[in-house]
């Protein structure tokens, strides 16, 4: 797992959605991950199912937000669960040892390492940089990368207001994926704001294999 986690935006124009998502799964995502905190149970359903098709389309694990439920309706590839959601261990029983689990750490290493014992599959640290699409106090470090390098085993995401410029730090500190909702889906080319995130991680590789 590396490279973009591309995460959607609240949109209710399920076609405008697709179409994004589309550009930019062809332009070479790592994971989706399904959140539209504004939609209900029937445009989620049916947002959530044209997503997963998508994703099969183009072998890219499709990941829900929040929603255990539809997860399993869907049969997606696994769920991301924060602070307010399911806890970790009860989704890890529910779903079993073949679903992808995240888990939102904000700036807390040990919520890190409690995820990660009870069967998180990855984690996600945040917010490192305001977002154009959440508010919370930007409180999180990029030092808490150094002790997740030598204290996680499972894959850690960053998130909040990333753009590739911004974002660059944290990927040579090791953060596995970049997670983005608005530098992709509010760009005037998805696709190239894809590559730019990957470029990243091309470079961290060739930086890596000279180390
Ligand atoms: C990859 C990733 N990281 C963090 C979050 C945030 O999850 P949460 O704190 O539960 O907040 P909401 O997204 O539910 O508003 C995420 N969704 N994805
Ligand atoms: C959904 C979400 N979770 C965050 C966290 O810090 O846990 S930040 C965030 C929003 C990410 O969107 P953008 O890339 O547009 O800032
Ligand atoms: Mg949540």
């Amino acid at each position: 797992m590396q490279g973009l986690y591309l995460v959607t935006p609240n949109w209710d124009d399920t076609p405008r959605l697709l179409a994004a998502t589309e550009l930019a799964l062809a332009a070479g995502v790592a994971l989706l991950q399904y959140r539209n905190k504004d939609a209900g149970p029937e445009l989620r359903m049916e947002q959530g199912r044209a997503l997963r098709a998508l994703c099969r389309r183009h072998g890219v694990p499709f990941i829900v937000n929040d929603h255990v439920d539809l997860c399993l309706l869907l049969d997606a590839d696994g769920v991301h669960l924060g602070g307010t959601d399911a806890e970790v261990a009860k989704v890890r029983a529910l779903l079993g040892p073949g679903k992808i689990i995240g888990a939102s750490c904000y700036g807390d290493m040990q919520r890190a390492l409690d995820a990660q014992a009870a069967g998180a599959s990855y984690v996600a640290f945040g917010g490192f940089y305001p977002s154009r699409v959440k508010q919370y106090a930007v409180t999180t470090q990029p030092a808490i990368l150094d002790q997740a390098r030598a204290l996680m085993s499972v894959p850690y995401v960053v998130i909040g207001g990333m753009t590739p410029a911004n974002a660059a730090p944290l990927a040579a500190r090791g953060a596995h994926m970049v997670a983005a909702i608005s530098s992709v889906y509010l760009a005037d080319d998805p696709a190239a704001a894809v590559r730019e995130f990957n470029g990243l991680y091309r470079t961290t590789e060739i930086r890596d294999a000279a180390a």
